[in-house]
């Protein structure tokens, strides 16, 4: 399987995210696609690609650019404001009773801009995020050149950004870039799979009014973890996307079995939408040794998901996303890879 791979990943390393009420060192680290390469090599998954700059024109396919030039100049406005010292995080949201019209203060902006405290700005993070979305585009090009599967081997992940909105380590939505990539360079409909812990808010967001993008999650319960606010089983698109997004929120704790049954049951739904092409959100941080979360499975789970996967007979782009369990990132996300390639 193809693989694409930028260094430029490791311009994204935030000095803390706000969790368990203070600044923690980051989990969403350089380390983590270091890790994962280092497997894809050990077993010789594929050949390892860098990726094509798609510019612009193909990041306002799916975000606002407004947001693109925030992003972009976010860290200058920040360092001009209070040095270079701390990494630019939001401090207010605009909530219920207030009004979200876009401030000019940084403070202002990157609340406006962000839906957490968790995802801190920093000198290289546009950098980064942009290599990142080139690397789910160009993964998502070989697809469509015909290339049954390749991995987009990306940090920072993306499946949280929205349109407008960074948040959960994402700010570029990479599996959304990818769809849109696969839809413009033909693709009459594509599925997209989260199989990260986290529901995809943003890329539910993204596709929630079309009908030519499928949404399919399956993750942790919203009721109970991240993002809070989206995610529930009641979201089914809306407008022309009515029927078009599916969500399999599962409690703590969930085990391989039931968490494959209800692989099992989006799969199904795929098969009946008949997309013409595959992306994958892969996330691994369903590991039961994940830090951040709470679902049970083990390392030899992930091969069956690949073996699952490839069953749809679809061309597919896998786009990494979460995972933080760092000594095992490789060997879980490379055996769902290993799986569907049937190894
Ligand atoms: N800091 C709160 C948790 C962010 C979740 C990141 C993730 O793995 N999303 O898939
Ligand atoms: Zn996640």
């Amino acid at each position: 399987m193809q693989i694409v791979y930028s260094a430029d990943h490791a311009r994204q390393h935030g000095r803390g995210e706000l969790t368990d009420g203070r600044l923690m060192p980051v989990v969403e680290k350089p380390a983590r696609a270091e890790m994962v390469l280092k497997r894809a090599q050990e077993v010789g998954l594929g050949d390892i690609m860098p990726p094509r700059d798609f510019g612009r024109e193909a990041l306002v396919r799916i975000h606002r650019p407004d947001y693109l030039a925030f992003l972009e100049g976010a860290w200058a406005e920040w360092e001009a404001e209070r040095g270079g010292e701390t990494d630019c995080l939001p401090l207010i949201w605009p909530v219920r009773n207030l009004r979200a019209v876009c401030p000019t203060h940084i403070d202002g902006k990157v609340s406006y801009y962000a839906l957490d405290a968790g995802t801190p700005i920093t000198p290289g993070t546009w950098t980064a995020a942009r290599a990142s979305a080139n690397v789910a585009m160009t993964a998502a090009d070989l697809v469509a050149d015909g290339t049954r599967a390749a991995f987009a081997l990306g940090r920072p992940p993306g499946h949280h950004a929205t349109a407008d909105q960074l948040g959960g380590y994402c700010f570029l939505n990479n599996a959304a870039l990818a769809a849109q990539r696969l839809l413009d360079r033909g693709a009459e409909r594509v599925a997209v799979l989260d199989v990260d812990y986290h529901h995809g808010n943003g890329t539910q967001a993204i596709f929630e009014d079309r009908a030519d993008v499928l949404f399919c999650s399956l993750h942790a319960d919203p009721k109970q973890e991240f993002p809070y606010f989206l995610g529930h089983a009641d979201e089914t698109g809306t407008g022309a996307g009515e029927g078009y997004t599916v969500n399999a929120p599962l409690p703590w704790g969930t085990t391989a079995e039931a968490w494959m049954a209800a692989l099992e049951r989006l799969c199904q739904r795929i098969e009946s939408y008949a997309p013409d092409a595959l992306v994958v959100s892969l996330g691994v941080d369903t590991y039961k040794g994940d830090p951040i979360s709470r679902f049970a499975l083990d390392t030899s789970d992930f091969p069956p998901i690949g073996a699952r996967l490839a069953k749809l007979a679809l061309p597919t782009t896998f786009v990494m996303e979460g995972g933080y369990a760092v000594e095992e990132i490789g060997v879980n996300a490379v055996g769902v890879l290993q799986g569907f390639e049937g190894g």
